[in-house]
């Protein structure tokens, strides 16, 4: 569980996020939704510690994460960001480094090492492209290994930072059953950021949704009034129909 008390962070002389409290539940799929620059990704960097709060905490099982050491944390978390750099090295050597924090310093990858870049790179459906340089390939087959990357590296916990970029929308209805795969099937707890409300409705075991720095709620998919509130912070209004007795929802501009 990774648990947020009173943190503030700030870009510049005014605090963007302030005495913020949040919690991320354990076995979960959960997706952080919000306008553009509402500090969606921002959260996910203060919680994988590529930012720190200026004041506050952040626990991870109870324990602040700025004293737990770095490969013990890189074996815990694993990141998924938005334009990640592509390193000049193949899909195979890419998805081996995701092997870090197993490994000890200047020994050779070992059998295990060799049997979970196997598993990630099948699971992320990387097979035919194994052999490619990273700069050869297409923004979605890039997106596809960073994910194998994320599995070679065997965390409990996934941050994915709007992992459907560049997917098209089959591939990332793909993404999204692997993902749910990797929770369901392997225990794993997920927290993404998404743009797509479907995805987001469809796939989230909670959702939470922000707002200019802060959060406007959490563990909404249970909310009666979700939909709403999604378009009260979007801007955007809802339409309702219903299929199979169930109602579905889609949002348009006011
Ligand atoms: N390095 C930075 N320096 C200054 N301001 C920043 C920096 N990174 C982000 N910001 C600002 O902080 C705010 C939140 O950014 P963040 O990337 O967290 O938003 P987001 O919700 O993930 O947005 P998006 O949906 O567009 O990806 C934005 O106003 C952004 O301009």
């Amino acid at each position: 569980m990774i648990q947020f008390e009173h943190v503030t962070y700030s870009y510049n002389k005014t605090p963007f996020i302030e005495d913020m409290n949040l919690c991320f539940e354990d076995g979960k799929i959960t997706a952080v939704i919000g306008p553009n620059g509402c500090g969606k990704s921002t959260v996910i960097k203060l919680a994988s510690r590529l930012l720190k709060p200026h004041s506050g905490r952040i626990l991870l099982h109870g324990v602040e994460i700025s004293s737990i050491r770095r490969k013990s944390f890189a074996r815990e978390i694993s990141v998924l960001l938005q334009n990640g750099h592509i390193p000049d090295m193949t899909v195979e050597q890419a998805v081996l480094s995701g092997r870090y924090p197993h490994q000890s310093f200047l020994k050779p990858a070992t059998k295990e090492d060799h049997l979970m870049i196997d598993q990630a790179i099948d699971m992320a459906d990387c097979k035919v492209l194994r052999e490619k340089r990273m700069c050869q390939l297409s923004g979605g087959e890039c997106q596809r290994v960073f994910l194998a990357m994320i599995l070679a590296q065997d965390t409990h916990i996934i941050f994915l930072d709007e992992p459907t970029t560049y997917l098209d929308i089959n591939v990332s209805y793909e993404m999204m059953e692997l993902i749910r795969d990797m929770n369901q099937k392997v225990g794993k707890t997920v927290i993404m950021v998404l743009h797509d409300m479907n995805l987001a409705l469809n796939y989230a075991d909670n959702i939470i949704l922000m707002n200019k720095g802060r959060i406007k709620g959490s563990n909404l998919v249970t909310d009666q009034r979700l939909h709403e509130r999604i378009g009260e912070t979007f801007g955007v209004k809802i339409q309702s129909f219903s299929e199979e007795d169930e109602s579905r929802f889609y949002f348009v501009k006011r």
